[in-house]
């Protein structure tokens, strides 16, 4: 009993060191190395970054130390670009300034028809997006059809009625109180276009093995920049929704294989006669660049 009595207080005080170790451990914010696997040495993550990125090698995953053996002999070819004078140069930075500024989120958009040539040159724009490693990963996929769109609209209505009134909160749905948006989407069947932009988390090797996409998420990101400059710049309209909840769905719908994720929905088309925007305005340079 005495020795019982000298215990317990000892145990005590071990199990608040356990629990506190447990608890208080310091944890890595920065950069993380992976768990290593059959493959070897893997790259290092940014944890900042929150790609989803598969950087670890399954059965099914090539585990050759590079994706592809025949671009280790890529050619490297001569580059030059046309020089421009400093006069020119400023010039052109100010009229792509002014274009780009005209830009606005537009969510009433004329049925009128596009031509599909001008959509196609807009993708292709896209396409010249740099990725990591040159992999690629992004699907654009186009909706002209009626019926298809009616299927889209219909399906993210229902989940953004949900997101609204259950999954976005109270605060989430103040803030948007200025932007006037609801779940109701009627861009959806009038815009003659709808572009759902997918990443692929990763591709397929010729051997069937998986193929890492580095950094997939943030090269589809600017892709899509590009591609909403490229839009501006042929008079077209959209809005950068990202419909919360409908990813997955949509996905099916359109048929798209398991790699793929929603990253936006686009409508495309020129404005309607009576659009309106959000009197918005924009933070000046000073505020967005800090010179070192
Ligand atoms: N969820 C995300 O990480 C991201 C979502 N988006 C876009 O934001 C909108 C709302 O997204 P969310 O609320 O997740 O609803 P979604 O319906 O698009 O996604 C539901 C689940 O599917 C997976 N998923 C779908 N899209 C992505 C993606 N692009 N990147 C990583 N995982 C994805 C995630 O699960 P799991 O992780 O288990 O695969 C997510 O929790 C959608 O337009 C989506 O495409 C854009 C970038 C990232
Ligand atoms: C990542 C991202 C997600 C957005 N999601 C939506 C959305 O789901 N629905 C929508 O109507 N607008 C969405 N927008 C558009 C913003 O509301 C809009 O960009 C913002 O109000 C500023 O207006 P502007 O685009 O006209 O400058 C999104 C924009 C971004 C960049
Ligand atoms: N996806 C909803 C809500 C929404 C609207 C505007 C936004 O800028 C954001 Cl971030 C979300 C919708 O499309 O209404």
């Amino acid at each position: 009993m005495a020795l019982l009595s000298i215990l317990t207080p000892a145990l005590v005080v071990v199990l608040c060191l356990v629990i506190g170790f447990i608890l208080f451990k310091p944890q890595e914010t920065t950069w993380t190395s992976p768990p290593q696997t059959t493959a070897g040495s893997r790259p290092w993550v940014d944890q900042d970054l929150q790609d989803d990125t598969e950087i670890t090698a399954t059965e099914d995953e090539d585990v050759d130390l590079a994706d592809s053996h025949e671009e280790e002999e890529l050619p490297h070819v001569a580059f030059s670009l046309p020089r421009h004078t400093e006069e020119a140069a400023l010039k052109r930075s100010k009229d792509f300034y002014n274009l780009m500024n005209q830009r606005r989120s537009v969510r009433f958009i004329s049925p009128e028809p596009v031509p599909r040539k001008v959509i196609d040159n807009v993708i292709r724009t896209a396409g010249t997006a740099p990725s990591g490693a040159h992999t690629e990963p992004w699907t654009f996929v186009v909706v002209s059809d009626t019926e298809m769109k009616h299927q889209v609209r219909l399906l993210v209505e229902e989940e953004e009625e949900m997101n609204y009134r259950q999954r976005m909160g109270d605060k989430w749905v103040q803030d948007l109180a200025k932007i006037r948006t609801n779940w109701v989407k009627e861009y959806l069947d009038v815009a003659p276009y709808l572009i759902l932009i997918f990443k692929q988390t990763y591709g397929t090797l010729p051997n069937g093995k998986k193929k890492t996409h580095y950094y997939n998420e943030i090269s589809v990101s600017i892709s899509c920049g590009i591609l909403l400059a490229a839009l501006q710049n042929v008079g077209l309209v959209t809005v950068t929704s990202t419909p919360l909840n409908c990813g997955p769905r949509l996905r099916l719908l359109l048929k798209r294989p398991a790699n793929e994720k929603l990253l936006l929905l686009l409508p495309v088309g020129y404005p309607a006669s009576d659009a309106t925007v959000p009197d918005l305005k924009r933070k000046p340079l000073e505020e967005i660049m800090v010179h070192v």
